[in-house]
């Protein structure tokens, strides 16, 4: 059996990560537009429920129009898009989210695909909420860098353009309502959300996600060791969510905005001090990769039923 697929947006910077990874796959089989038809709503309201999995690769609004579009009960919906990652009748598209998770996406109608922040931010947190180890009202923050592919094609016109002087590091977000901050809420499990400092950094793809913790401010703080063994069992066996050991850790004493390079991996590293009280996590992943692409292809093997990394790049 082959499986129909429509990538909406497919020729955006998520849409062509999706298609490289998607190409030569037997299994598959691909709905294009032409140049001239692929923002004509009723070409796309063909090729949508003509699919049996579609891929939006969309801004926003577009991505509620595309899911407007689809007028039958069998078509199923990955959205890569800020759309519909905290609304009704959505499964949230990070089968490493918790235990369970995975078998409620494989029969999901509608999935949406978590934000690139998101990813590392409750790849994370959200296994230490679980069990306890971090208080659901703990005051988190979470900080770090991106890639400017991030922003797709009009950051990347900001920053290769022709006459663009672009910013080596910058800081964004500072109105503190950032669109990924509702799904970091939703699906952390803590109560408040987190105070979010995002900056974009001169580099075409890559992202660093640290979370640091002041845990000498907590009754009955966790060692070190506790938190790097909740993210080590969490993400035990993994071949996409790696966590390094202590001793690899702090022998590196730094990760890089290209640590993963243009992979699907998402690596994730506890940097402690037990006699300081104070705790860095950081995940590297590629927002192109783990952040976008990577997590589309995966969330579409998942509810094709097929072998969950297949076309990834591991
Ligand atoms: N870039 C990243 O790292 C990540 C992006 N995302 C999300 O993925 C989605 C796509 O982002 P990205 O690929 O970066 O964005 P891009 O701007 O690079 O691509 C968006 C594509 O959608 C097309 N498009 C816009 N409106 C319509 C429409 N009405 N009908 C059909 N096509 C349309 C655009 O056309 P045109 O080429 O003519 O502009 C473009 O090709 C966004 O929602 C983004 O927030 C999520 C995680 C990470
Ligand atoms: C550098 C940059 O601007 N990054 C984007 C996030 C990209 C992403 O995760 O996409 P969604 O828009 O689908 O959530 C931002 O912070 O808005």
């Amino acid at each position: 059996m082959t499986h129909k697929i429509f990538i909406d947006g497919g020729v955006g910077t998520t849409g062509l990560e999706i298609v490289e990874r998607l190409s030569g796959r037997p299994e598959l089989s691909f709905i294009t537009l032409d140049e001239d038809k692929r923002k004509d709503a009723a070409a796309r309201r063909e090729a949508l429920n003509a699919a049996d999995i579609v891929i939006l690769c969309l801004p926003d609004d577009a991505a509620r129009e595309a899911v407007a579009l689809i007028d039958n009960d069998r078509t199923r919906v990955i959205d890569a898009s800020t759309a519909h990652r905290v609304a009704d009748g959505w499964t949230y598209g990070f089968a490493e989210l918790e235990p369970g998770h995975r078998e409620k996406l494989a029969k999901a109608r509608f999935v949406s695909n978590p934000g690139c922040w998101p990813t590392g931010f409750l790849a994370l947190v959200r296994p230490l909420v679980l069990g306890g180890l971090l208080p659901a009202d703990w005051p988190v923050t979470v900080s770090g860098a991106s890639g400017y592919s991030g922003g797709g094609k009009a950051m990347i016109a900001e920053y290769e353009g022709e006459g663009c002087a672009p910013s080596a590091f910058r800081p964004y977000g500072l109105s503190l309502t950032h669109k990924h901050i509702p799904e970091m809420l939703r699906y952390s499990g803590l109560s408040h959300p987190p105070i979010f400092a995002p900056a974009v950094a001169n580099a075409y793809r890559g992202m660093i996600v640290e979370v640091p913790l002041q845990l000498r401010a907590m009754a009955g703080a966790p060692k070190v060791a506790d938190i790097h063994a909740a993210l080590a069992d969490a993400y035990a066996g993994s071949p996409i969510v790696s966590v390094a050991s202590l001793e690899e850790s702090a022998g590196l004493g730094q990760v890089a905005i290209e640590h993963v390079g243009a992979t699907d991996r998402l690596a994730l590293f506890v940097f402690g001090n037990d006699d300081a009280g104070q705790v860095r996590l950081v995940a590297a992943l590629d927002n192109l990769g783990k952040g976008a692409a990577g997590a589309a292809v995966q969330n579409l093997n998942i509810l094709a039923g097929l072998p969950e990394t297949a076309g990834l790049r591991l």
